[in-house]
């Protein structure tokens, strides 16, 4: 007889989310994905996905920091697989609401490994852990165990989850394992992070629904993958023999500048740069170049300056690895935002 897999996706409201609730439908999983309350909740990536109305996708709405509510959850749920994805996790926010971002992306997660503990520690559960954790690098590339210096409010929730799912591990046997995920960016992506804010202005120049691109700390190096393989890895992880910790990155670094270059030129249309302090010399008509402006508005309290993945123990252990350059990803989002943007709208 076999039997049905039954998991739980907290955060589906989410890219990760999307793309993870898409991957476990097509192997046959019944999922129940959990968001929050918003005036403004948003199935938009579901939507796209083309996944809203699938038999086996259940969507529920789920409060994290009530430890009530998550065990009544599991309790109704029968789950064999838990993903902890949702999470506030924005960084920049993070320094303006450090409170709630440790009650949800910090405490959220051990809400879930008590209700495991209470209701059934044989359910395998996943802690999206981050990069952010390596904040001011101790090492490079970074790897499982290279030490940790977040730089943020979230970097540091994000820490507390992580090192309460080895906890929980190590304390009860919870099959708890963490990915350590570096940037993975995806035509799903929200336009508060910077690739997207990045390719939707690109496709507004283009389309002429705009003039300038405002932007932060354009030296910021980063490793950006393709959020859909990333999934992919998380369930490998939960699918492996013994609960662990893996890095999935690309193990390639780049500033946001040259992501910039890139979106520009996947459209063909050339930059002015200007930095913070110069005086305007608005956008030039008559070279046809578009200006990126550098503002301090964007800037963060504390910086990340340089992250860069290590993912040979995923590669070797899960036969993880990702496919998708910067390149190819950058043209897909540019286009995608092409695509929507022209049709009208744009999430
Ligand atoms: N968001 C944003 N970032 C900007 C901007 N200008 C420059 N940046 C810089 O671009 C870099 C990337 O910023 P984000 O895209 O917001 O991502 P992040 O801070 O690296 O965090 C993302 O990746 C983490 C994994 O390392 C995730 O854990 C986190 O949730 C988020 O997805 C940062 O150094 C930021 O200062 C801007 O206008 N907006």
């Amino acid at each position: 007889m076999q039997t049905i897999k039954r998991a739980l996706v907290t955060g589906i409201s989410g890219q990760d989310g999307a793309y993870l609730a898409q991957l476990l439908l097509e192997k046959g999983y019944e999922v129940t994905g959990t968001f929050r309350r918003t005036s403004s909740v948003n199935f938009w990536r579901i939507e796209e996905l083309g996944i809203q109305d699938h038999p086996n996708l259940k969507l529920v709405e789920h409060d994290l920091t009530d430890l009530s509510s998550s065990i009544r959850l599991l309790q109704n749920g029968q789950f064999g697989e838990i993903y902890n994805l949702a999470a506030q996790s924005f960084v920049g926010v993070s320094f303006e609401q450090p409170i709630t971002t440790a009650e949800i992306t910090g405490l959220g997660a051990v809400n879930l490994l008590e209700a495991i503990r209470i209701v059934d520690p044989k359910i395998r559960f996943y802690q999206a852990s981050t990069s952010e954790m390596f904040g001011k690098v101790q090492a490079i590339p970074q790897k499982e165990d290279t030490p940790f210096y977040p730089r943020s409010p979230y970097g540091v929730a994000k820490l507390y989850a992580h090192w309460m799912t080895v906890n929980y591990r190590e304390s009860y046997g919870i099959f708890g394992c963490s990915g350590i995920l570096f940037n993975h960016e995806s035509p799903l992506r929200g336009r508060e992070f910077v690739t997207r804010k990045i390719t939707d202005s690109v496709a507004k120049i283009k389309l002429g629904k705009l003039d300038v691109l405002e932007l932060g700390n354009l030296d910021a190096k980063r490793d950006w993958g393709f959020a859909k393989e990333y999934v992919e890895g998380m369930w490998r992880i939960l699918q492996a023999d013994q609960p662990d910790t893996y890095v999935l990155a690309t193990n390639r670094t780049e500033t946001v500048r040259d992501f910039v270059t890139m979106a520009f030129k996947a459209v063909d249309i050339a930059i002015e740069w200007q930095g913070a302090g110069e005086t305007e010399t608005g956008h030039d008509a008559q070279s046809g170049k578009v200006l990126v402006r550098i503002s301090p508005k964007y800037y963060r309290p504390a910086e990340v300056d340089l992250l860069i993945g290590d993912p040979a123990k995923a590669k070797a252990v899960l036969g993880w690895e990702p496919k998708t350059t910067l390149e190819e990803l950058c043209q897909m989002m540019v286009e995608a935002d092409l695509r929507r943007n022209s049709a009208g709208f744009s999430f």
